[in-house]
C-alpha cells in the first residue's frame, strides 16, 4: 500500500456522566473560539443541553442547530451556521454525527463526536453516510479529534439501539471475508492491521454477547468502545472495507426499497446472516449470537415485508458496484434470493 495519511481521534473519553466534562475536555484539547453544537430533535434534551451548559461553564460562545435528517441540505445548513465557529460537536445518533462530521470537514474546523447511542460505528470513523437522490452515499470525511461517550446516557437509550450497534459490529465478519475475496480475486489494496482490528473487535463483542444487557453502563461501554475501534479500523484502512461489505450493500438497498427501513445496525446484522451463508461460513453462529444480543434475525423482527428483503438482495450487488463482494457482478436472481432468505430463516 503506498504512503498514506491516517487520521485518528486524539482523545476518547468514555464513562458515566462524561458529558458534563465536555467544556473541560475542549479546553484541555486547546480548542478555543466559538462552538457549534449540532443535535437531533430528540437528542437536544438527551445530551445537547448538557453539552451546551458544560461549554458555557468554560466561557465558550455556543451556537446550536437541530437537524432531522442526514441530507445534503442538512449538511449545507450546518455549514452555513458554522461561520466563525472553530469547533463543531455532533450530539446524537449516527445521522446527527454524520451531518456534523461532514459539515465540519467541509468548513475545515475541528469536530468532536458525542454519541448518545451505541447504534453504529460512525462515531469515530472518517466516513459520513449522507442521503442524496439515489439513496445513502458514503462520503469521505475527517474523523473526530475527540469522542465523548457518556455511558450513562447511552445505557439509558432504548436497548434496541445498543443491539443495533452490535449488529453493525458483527457485520465486520462478512465485510472482512468480502475484502479478502476481492484482494485475492482483484488484487485490491488490503490492510492486515485494519482487518485484524476489525475482526478482533467483532470477536470480542461476540464473546461478550451474554454480558450485553439493557440499562448497564458496562454494556454501553463495551459496545461503544467496540464501535469506536471499528471506526478506527476504517481510518487505518483508508476505506470502509473493514466494516462494510455485501451485508452493507444489502442494508443500503433495503434503505432504498423498504417503505419503513429498520435501524442501520439491525439491517446489517440480518444481512450478515445471509452473506455468511453465501460465503459458506457458520451463518447459524451469527444468527444465534444476534439472538443472544436480542438483535433482529428475521424480516418480521425488523418489521419489513419479505418481498422487500428479496428485492434488496437482488439489488444489493448494484450498490457501490466497484466494491467486489461475494454477491459478484451479477448478484442474486429472484429465486436464489428467495431461497437464500428462506434457508437462513430471514423470511
Ligand atoms: N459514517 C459512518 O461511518 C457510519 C454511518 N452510519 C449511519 O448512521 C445512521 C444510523 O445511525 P442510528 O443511530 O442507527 O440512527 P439515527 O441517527 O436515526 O438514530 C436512531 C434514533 O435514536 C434516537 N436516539 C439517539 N440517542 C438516543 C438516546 N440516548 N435515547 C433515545 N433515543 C435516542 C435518535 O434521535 C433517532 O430517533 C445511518 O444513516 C447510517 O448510514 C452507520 C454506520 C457507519
Ligand atoms: O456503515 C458503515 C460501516 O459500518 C459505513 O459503511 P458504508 O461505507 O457502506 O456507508
Ligand atoms: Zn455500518
Amino acid at each position: 500500500m503506498d504512503a498514506r495519511k491516517i487520521q485518528l481521534p486524539r482523545e476518547i473519553h468514555t464513562g458515566a456522566g462524561m458529558i458534563k466534562e465536555t467544556g473541560k475536555i475542549c479546553r484541555n484539547l486547546r480548542l478555543d473560539g466559538d462552538v457549534m453544537v449540532v443535535t437531533g430533535p430528540n437528542t437536544r434534551k438527551i445530551g445537547g443541553d448538557a453539552v451546551i451548559e458544560s461549554l458555557l461553564e468554560e466561557d465558550y460562545n455556543v451556537n446550536d442547530i437541530t437537524i432531522d435528517n442526514p441530507s445534503k441540505s442538512s449538511v449545507e445548513a450546518v455549514q452555513d451556521e458554522i461561520k466563525q465557529c472553530s469547533l463543531v460537536l455532533g450530539v446524537g445518533g449516527g445521522k446527527v454525527i454524520d451531518v456534523a462530521k461532514l459539515a465540519s470537514t467541509r468548513a475545515a474546523v475541528n469536530f468532536i463526536s458525542v454519541p448518545t447511542a451505541a447504534s453504529h460505528d460512525g462515531i469515530a470513523s472518517p466516513r459520513a453516510s449522507i442521503k442524496d437522490e439515489g439513496g445513502n452515499v458514503s462520503l469521505k470525511a475527517e474523523p473526530p479529534i475527540g469522542v465523548i461517550a457518556d455511558t450513562e446516557i447511552i445505557s439509558k437509550a432504548p436497548f434496541r439501539l445498543l443491539a443495533a450497534g452490535c449488529g453493525d459490529i458483527v457485520s465486520n465478519y462478512t465485510a472482512i471475508l468480502d475484502w479478502k475475496l476481492a484482494h485475492r480475486l482483484l488484487d485490491i489494496d488490503y490492510s492486515d492491521s485494519a482487518a485484524a482490528l476489525s475482526e478482533m473487535t467483532a470477536k470480542m463483542t461476540i464473546n461478550s454477547a451474554d454480558a450485553i444487557k439493557e440499562g448497564l453502563t458496562e454494556s454501553a461501554g463495551l459496545v461503544v468502545k467496540a464501535l469506536i475501534s471499528s471506526g478506527i479500523a476504517i481510518s487505518i484502512a483508508g476505506t470502509s472495507r473493514p466494516a462494510s461489505g455485501s451485508e452493507h450493500k444489502f442494508s443500503h438497498a433495503l434503505d432504498i426499497v423498504a417503505p419503513k427501513p429498520a435501524l442501520h445496525g439491525e439491517q446489517c446484522g440480518v444481512g450478515t446472516i445471509m452473506m455468511m451463508y453465501l460465503h459458506g461460513g457458520d451463518w447459524k453462529f451469527i444468527r444465534d449470537t444476534l439472538k443472544v444480543i436480542k438483535a433482529p434475525t428475521t424480516a418480521y423482527e425488523m418489521g419489513i415485508e419479505p418481498e422487500y428483503i428479496i428485492e434488496a438482495l437482488q439489488m444489493a450487488h448494484t450498490i457501490r458496484s466497484e466494491r467486489y463482494t461475494i454477491l459478484g457482478d451479477r448478484g442474486l436472481t429472484h429465486e436464489s434470493a428467495r431461497v437464500l432468505a428462506e434457508k437462513t430463516g430471514v423470511i
